[in-house]
C-alpha cells in the first residue's frame, strides 16, 4: 500500500528549502560522464525544471568532453590531454565548437523546452559573455614547473553577465556552452567546470552544483569509507597540494574556489550517476555529495 504519510513527509521536508531558495540563483554544471546516459539525462532535466518551477533562477553550464572525443575519433583524430585539458589545435577547436554549440547545447535546450521550460542556448561569444585568454598548461617535472602551449585552450579573462541577468529576469533558463571569445574574436576551448565556477561567482549564486561520476570527494579515493561531506576551501587546497585530490577532480575543486572567491555562497560536488541527485542536494536535510565552503 502507498504510504501517504511518508510521501507527504518528503514534501514537507522540502518546504523550508523551497522557501529559502525562491528567487535565488543556482548554477548547475552538467557534463562529463553524467551526461552520457539518456535516462539519467531526462532526470537531470526534470530536476532543473522542478527547481525552476518553485522559483529558483537556474543557469546551466554544460560540458561534453566525451562527445568531442567521439567526434574527433570519427574524423580520425586522437584526443590528447595535458593536465586534464584537451590539446586543441585549429581543427580540434572547430570540431569542439561544432559539437558543444551545435549539438550538445541545442540538445539540452530542446530537452528542457520539451519538459516545459523556457531555455535559451548561449556560448561565450553571445554578448561577449565569456572573454577568454590563452591558457598555458603547467607541467610538473620534479620540483620544476614548465609552461606548455596546448593550442586554443582558454582561461576565463572576464565574464560579462548582463545577458544572463536579462534572461533570468524574464524567466528564461540560460544554457551555456564552454566556448570563450578572445579579444580578436577567436574561439577558445575552456574546461566547463572553470566556466561554471566563474559564472557562479559573477552571479553571486546561492549555489554551484557540479555533477560528476563519483559520490563526491574522498580523503583517500581508493577507500569509499573516507567520503567527505563538508570541506573548507583551505582543506581542499591542501588536498590538491598533497595529491589526494587529483585528475578530473582538480578543475572541479578549482571551480568551487573561483565561485566562492567571486561571491557564490556554497558549492557542491555531487553524483550525477545517482538519479535526482540535484533534488536530494537542494531539497533534503541530508543533502548530497561534498560541499565546499569558505574558510
Ligand atoms: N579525492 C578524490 N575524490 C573523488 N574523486 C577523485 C579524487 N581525486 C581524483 N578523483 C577523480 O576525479 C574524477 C572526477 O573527474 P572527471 O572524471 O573528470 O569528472 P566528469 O567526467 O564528471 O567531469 C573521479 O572519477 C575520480 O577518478
Ligand atoms: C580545454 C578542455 O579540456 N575543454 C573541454 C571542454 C568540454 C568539457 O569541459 O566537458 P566535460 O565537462 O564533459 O569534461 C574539452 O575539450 O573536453
Amino acid at each position: 500500500m502507498i504510504n501517504f504519510v511518508e510521501k507527504a513527509a518528503v514534501l514537507i521536508e522540502a518546504l523550508p528549502y523551497i522557501q529559502k531558495f525562491a528567487g535565488k540563483t543556482i548554477v548547475v554544471k552538467y557534463g562529463g560522464n553524467a551526461m552520457i546516459n539518456e535516462q539519467l539525462k531526462a532526470k537531470v532535466i526534470q530536476d532543473i525544471i522542478l527547481m525552476k518551477a518553485v522559483g529558483m533562477r537556474l543557469v546551466v553550464v554544460h560540458g561534453g568532453g566525451p562527445e568531442i572525443t567521439a567526434m574527433l575519433k570519427q574524423v580520425g583524430k586522437q584526443s590528447t590531454f595535458v593536465s586534464g585539458l584537451r590539446v586543441t589545435d585549429a581543427e580540434t577547436m572547430a570540431i569542439a565548437e561544432m559539437v558543444l554549440v551545435g549539438k550538445t547545447n541545442t540538445e539540452i535546450v530542446s530537452l528542457l523546452n520539451k519538459y516545459g521550460a523556457k531555455a535559451v542556448g548561449l556560448n561565450g561569444k553571445d554578448a561577449s559573455l565569456i572573454v577568454a585568454q590563452k591558457h598555458l598548461a603547467k607541467v610538473y617535472d620534479g620540483d620544476a614547473v614548465k609552461e606548455v602551449d596546448i593550442g586554443f585552450v582558454g582561461d576565463v579573462a572576464q565574464i560579462n553577465p548582463g545577458i544572463l541577468f536579462t534572461l533570468l529576469e524574464q524567466d528564461y533558463i540560460p544554457v551555456i556552452a564552454p566556448i570563450g571569445v578572445g579579444i580578436g574574436g577567436e574561439s577558445y576551448n575552456i574546461n566547463a567546470d572553470y566556466v561554471a565556477g566563474e559564472i557562479a561567482g559573477a552571479l553571486a549564486a546561492e549555489k554551484l552544483l557540479l555533477l560528476t561520476d563519483v559520490e563526491g570527494i574522498y580523503r583517500d579515493y581508493h577507500d569509499k569509507a573516507t567520503f567527505i561531506s563538508t570541506l573548507t576551501l583551505t582543506e581542499a587546497q591542501a588536498m590538491i597540494k598533497q595529491g589526494t585530490i587529483d585528475g578530473g577532480m582538480i578543475p572541479k575543486v578549482e571551480a568551487c574556489l573561483k565561485a566562492l572567491a567571486g561571491g557564490a555562497r556554497k558549492t557542491h560536488i555531487i553524483d550525477g550517476r545517482q538519479p535526482h541527485s540535484l533534488l536530494l542536494e537542494v531539497f533534503t536535510d541530508k543533502g548530497a555529495g561534498t560541499e565546499i565552503v569558505k574558510g
